[in-house]
């Protein structure tokens, strides 16, 4: 099972290899103002998810949060330990 950290490590591996077909090359190239869109659609998600649907449509919905979430992050340049240290 891919951890926070494991996600991490692969989308900087991504960012760097810049496969082919990738999701967060893309997402990387559109820029700050897209991901953030993204990010704001996904947590819209993840409410009306939790909310309307089951606890495993909610936990998917999370997933794409946290998922959008570390592109962010990428983009900002900002590793997990940055976060961590807020919490
Ligand atoms: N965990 C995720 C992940 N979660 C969410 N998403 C993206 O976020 C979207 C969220 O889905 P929605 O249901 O909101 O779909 P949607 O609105 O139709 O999506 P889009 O039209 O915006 O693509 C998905 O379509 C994916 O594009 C993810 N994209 C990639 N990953 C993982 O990130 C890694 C790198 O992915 P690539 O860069 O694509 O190779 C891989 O391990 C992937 O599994």
């Amino acid at each position: 099972m891919k951890s926070f950290d494991d996600l991490y490590a692969e989308l900087v591996q991504k960012a760097a290899d810049r496969p082919e077909g990738s999701g967060t090359v893309a997402a990387l190239d559109a820029g700050v103002h897209q991901i953030g869109k993204k990010i704001v659609e996904e947590a819209a998600e993840v409410w009306m998810a939790a909310e309307y649907q089951s606890e495993a449509e909610t936990a998917e919905e999370i997933s794409q949060l946290l998922y959008h979430l570390q592109v962010m992050m990428l983009a900002r340049g900002l590793k997990p330990e940055d976060i961590y240290r807020y919490l």
